[in-house]
């Protein structure tokens, strides 16, 4: 059985949603297909559920440092009931997705899809025909080709635990392992975190990082840097890790293993050989509007793409420029200027524009204004020793080149810098703002 379409999309996630939107607006017929429940990571095991738990592992963490300061008990969480209060929010979210594709006309479609030609895809045992075939597959975890690498759990299964171990191995030490351990250490976890890189949230600006650092320890997260995993056993009902340190091997017994250890395209089973779509070292072949250089029926977007950064926001803009490209012919390309990016670590740590170190690379002149301010209000009412910020100014035309931050409301306040990147504003014009006091935002006069 065969049926046509103007777009097919593989995938329900942001990227895909946005685009099957639109397009359908615009009044093309369209499908889409997921072999998971509608909805995507974002939604379902990514940003959305991690959020709702770190405001748990917010409330505690901020009564506990408000102790001998007007507050007092010892607020505890109950990992059980946290993790029904987020799927009070996810387990609805594929119903209401179907819904909405349903009441728009948008066909729907489950299981593994799978490319049989330059314009045909299989679901199960019916064949979809698109004029344009949309890739909004998104991304997996990587292989680490490591010995019993199947002993992992990845950041969804973690996501839906429903008791919390007692002992927890993060592999890798990015935006996920820094998360998860600080969610792990405030619900009663001990968190070790064996990274290979010389230190954390490689993304992030090294002198924040440091000072970000001192949350880790003072909630005992045991962070390993220069420590490759090895390797993975099972042992009795647990498990013991394998790694190299320093040329030293080391062991370290854990119930429960999280791969942290970054996420690649996720182009499994699409069998692009039959639609001819090119891949190099298991990227999608894309030319700047988004579309396949070998199959132009072809498009990519979020994830899949790995054309900006893998983050949420960047799965919508990709999908507007490729909805935009199909409705007016290829005129759009992605513009990736200051994406702002936080890690939800207690504090959150935040980066919105070029790093110090890309600035001078660039051969940029400008001034940086690198300061840890404790002592500063927005810190000492929330009775939170890590605050801190790095901001650079170009000399010349007085835009903001890059925008660091750490300490409390970060995660708010780099959506202010986000806004002065993309649209030019000077950092004298940021001055000259007057935002609400006290707040978050108030500090930012002090930044520049
Ligand atoms: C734990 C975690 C936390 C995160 N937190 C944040 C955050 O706080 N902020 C942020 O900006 N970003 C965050 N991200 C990243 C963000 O979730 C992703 O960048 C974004 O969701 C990608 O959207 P997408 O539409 O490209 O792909 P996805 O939402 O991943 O959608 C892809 C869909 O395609 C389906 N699919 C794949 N292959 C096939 C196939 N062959 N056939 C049919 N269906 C298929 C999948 O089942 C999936 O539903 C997080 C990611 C993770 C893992
Ligand atoms: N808040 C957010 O926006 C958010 C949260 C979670 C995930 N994400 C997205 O998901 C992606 C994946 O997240 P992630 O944390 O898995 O990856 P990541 O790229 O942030 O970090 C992975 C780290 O794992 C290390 N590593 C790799 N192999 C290792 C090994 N064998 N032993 C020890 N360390 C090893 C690497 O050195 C690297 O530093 C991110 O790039 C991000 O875009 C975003």
């Amino acid at each position: 059985m065969s049926q046509n379409f103007d777009l097919v999309v593989i995938g329900t996630g942001t990227a895909a949603r946005v685009a099957a939107m639109r397009t359908r607006a615009a009044g093309w017929s369209v499908a889409v297909i997921d072999s998971k429940p509608y909805g995507g990571t974002c939604a379902l095991r990514g940003c959305d559920p991690k959020k709702m738990l770190i405001g748990a592992a917010s409330a505690v963490d901020h009564a506990r440092r408000m102790r001998g300061k007007g507050v007092v008990g010892e607020p505890q969480i109950e990992w059980r009931d946290l993790i029904a209060f987020k799927r009070s929010f996810t387990d609805p979210v594929p119903e209401k997705h179907e819904e909405s594709y349903t009441a728009k006309d948008i066909a729907t479609f489950y299981g593994e899809a799978r490319f049989t030609g330059a314009n045909s895809v299989e679901v199960g045992s019916t064949i979809l025909e698109g004029k344009h075939i949309l890739i909004a597959s998104g991304a997996k975890p990587v292989t680490l080709g490591i010995p019993g690498e199947e002993h992992l759990i990845d950041s969804e299964q973690f996501l839906t635990l429903e008791v919390l171990p007692e002992r927890i191995v993060l592999v890798g030490g990015g935006y996920i392992a820094a998360e998860f351990s600080h969610i792990a250490a405030r619900a009663g976890a001990q968190a070790t975190i064996l990274q290979r890189g010389g230190r954390m949230l490689t993304h992030f600006e090294p002198e924040l990082v440091g000072w970000l650092m001192e949350s880790f320890e003072t909630v005992g997260i045991d962070v390993r840097t220069g420590t490759e995993v090895t390797g993975i056993e099972k042992i009795g009902t647990g498990y013991r890790v394998a790694a190299s340190s320093g040329g030293q091997s080391v062991t370290i017994e854990a119930d429960v293993v999280v791969h942290a250890a970054g996420r690649v395209p996720n182009l499994d089973g699409l069998n692009l050989e039959a639609a001819e779509v090119a891949v190099k070292d298991g990227r999608l072949q894309l030319n700047a509007h988004l579309q396949s250089v070998s199959n132009p029926a072809v498009y990519a977007a979020g994830d899949a793409a790995a054309s900006g950064p893998p983050l949420t926001p960047v799965s919508s803009h990709d999908a507007k420029v490729v909805v935009g490209n199909l409705l007016e012919g290829n005129e759009h390309e992605p513009d990736y200027r200051g994406v702002p990016s936080v890690a939800f670590t207690l504090p959150p740590i935040a980066a919105v524009g070029l790093s110090e170190q890309e600035a001078h690379r660039q051969g940029l002149k400008f001034r940086t204004k690198v300061e840890k301010v404790p002592t500063w209000f927005t810190a000492r009412q929330a009775a939170e020793p890590v605050y801190g910020f790095k901001v650079m100014v170009e000399e010349k035309t007085d835009r903001v080149l890059g925008a660091h931050l750490v300490g409390p409301h970060a995660d708010e306040v780099i959506n202010l810098f986000a806004l002065a990147i993309r649209h030019d504003l000077t950092a004298t014009a940021l001055k000259q703002t007057m935002f609400a006091y006290p707040t978050g935002a108030s500090d930012i006069g002090y930044m520049l």
